[in-house]
């Protein structure tokens, strides 16, 4: 797919499904291959559907191929295939597909499932050389880690020498190789990497983080996706797994209890003001984001209209939150998207990490009803600075809603 000012275009890998009456929402899709029991349900189940991992033991052989469908930035389409699908017995060409993910056991015998891993890689050379080659070598939490090594290092050797044995031409195609377990945060994280290649205004998303960072003074900052808590996006730092799983574990915990820790405030009565007034100078204050305490919660009636004539164009170019001002003087009042009447309240939350001096607050910040931002910070400057985050994170929600609005428009076909 590629891009241009206006948004993504349509292409081969992406086909309609209904949305609204006579608007068909374009999704892009997602191959899930692999033998019999090597975990391909348990991957879209615990990922997409929240299945506690140990449930997986109790799901049922998938018989023919199931379509599942999941919003994020972009719509997704994850084909959950039998284990003894062919590319003949698929019933679509490859060319409709984004993503092919092949999921072998790490402790099964490799011969059959590499076969068939050369045979998808054979057909896509041919039918869609632009086809994402993921390979998932599944349930490694089962071996010890130099086992583990090993056997991915051999699953990686035995499919590059049969493609190499079948044609030199092979040798340039792209194959990415995972080592993933539902039981760890390793398929969140292999996962997330085949969803950026997908995600065409991931550069637009990246440079937004870069911003927020920059101006919050915040070492690392993730835009997850709070329900299969993949993140879409990340700033330019690199990702230390540590920091990855701490991420994912605190939203599971928020998604799991947030409710349990709705403040004061977000009670319906206090979440709209009257039509002409601004809001009331204690309003922010009433809505400490204190260690894990969740402030507002989420008016979805209002969610459509949370954009005004400030949001600035992030596709053409990264919004630049003022600095100045709020450092010197923090206004708590633009926070949490208190500015008018019509706007939702957002829900937030910080955690500290690690109580000594200075200490480090991980901060959680609602962004769109599907995504959440998650950033560290420096406990003083979350502490000393609220105003200056939560006037930086209007400005990033703005351009990242802005953003998804450009994706769906472009996704819908009347
Ligand atoms: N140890 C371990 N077991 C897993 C993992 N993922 C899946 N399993 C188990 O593997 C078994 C098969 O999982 P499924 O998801 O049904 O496999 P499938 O590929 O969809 O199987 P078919 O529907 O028959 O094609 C289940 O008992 C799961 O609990 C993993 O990461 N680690």
């Amino acid at each position: 797919m590629t891009s241009t000012p206006n948004g993504p275009v349509r292409t081969n890998s992406q086909t309609g499904s209904m949305a609204n009456a006579g608007e068909v929402l374009v999704r892009t899709k997602i191959l899930l291959l692999g033998l019999r029991r090597s975990g391909k349900t348990s991957i879209q189940q615990v990922l997409f559907n929240n299945l506690p991992p140990k449930e997986c033991f109790y799901l049922d052989a998938t018989m023919r191929i199931v379509k599942h469908t999941y919003d994020t930035v972009i719509p997704l389409e994850i084909w959950d295939c039998p284990g003894n699908t062919t590319v003949e017995s698929l019933g679509a060409p490859l060319s409709q597909f984004a993503t092919l993910i092949f999921v072998i056991d790490i402790r099964d015998l490799y011969n059959q499932p590499i076969s068939k891993l050369v045979e998808f890689i054979m057909a896509a050379y041919h039918q869609n050389p632009n086809l994402n080659l993921e390979v998932f070598v599944h349930k490694a939490e089962r071996l010890h880690e130099d086992d583990k090594i090993e056997n991915f290092r051999q699953i990686n050797e035995r499919v590059t020498d049969r493609l190499l044995d079948e044609s030199p031409e092979y040798e340039q195609l792209p194959l990415n190789f995972h080592l993933t377990s539902i039981h760890d945060h390793s398929l969140h994280d292999a996962f997330s990497q085949v969803l950026h290649k997908l995600i065409d205004s991931l550069p637009y998303l990246e440079d937004l983080l870069n911003v927020f960072c920059t101006n919050s003074q915040s070492p690392k900052a993730f835009l997850f996706d709070a329900r299969s808590r993949l993140y879409v996006a990340t700033d330019a730092s690199p990702v230390d797994s540590a920091t990855h799983n701490l991420c994912c574990d605190n939203l599971a915990m928020l998604n799991s209890f947030g409710a349990l820790y709705k403040s004061v405030s977000a009670s319906p009565a206090r979440h709209r003001f009257p039509s002409t007034a601004t809001p009331p100078p204690s309003a922010a204050s009433t809505t400490p984001v204190t260690p894990l305490s969740m402030s507002s919660n989420l008016d979805s009636e209002k969610q459509s209209e949370s954009t005004d004539s400030r949001t600035p164009s992030p596709l053409s170019s990264p919004p630049a939150p003022p600095v100045s001002k709020p450092l010197s003087a923090p206004d708590t009042n633009l926070g949490q998207a208190r500015k008018t009447p019509k706007e939702k309240f957002y829900s937030s939350a910080a955690t500290s990490l690690h109580p000594a001096t200075p200490g480090t607050t991980l901060t959680y910040h609602m962004i769109t009803p599907e995504l959440v931002l998650l950033a560290l910070l420096p406990t003083p400057v979350f502490e000393g600075k609220r105003g200056l985050i939560d006037y930086n994170v209007v400005f990033f929600r703005e351009g990242v809603q802005e953003i998804c609005s450009v994706e769906k428009e472009a996704r819908m076909a009347v």
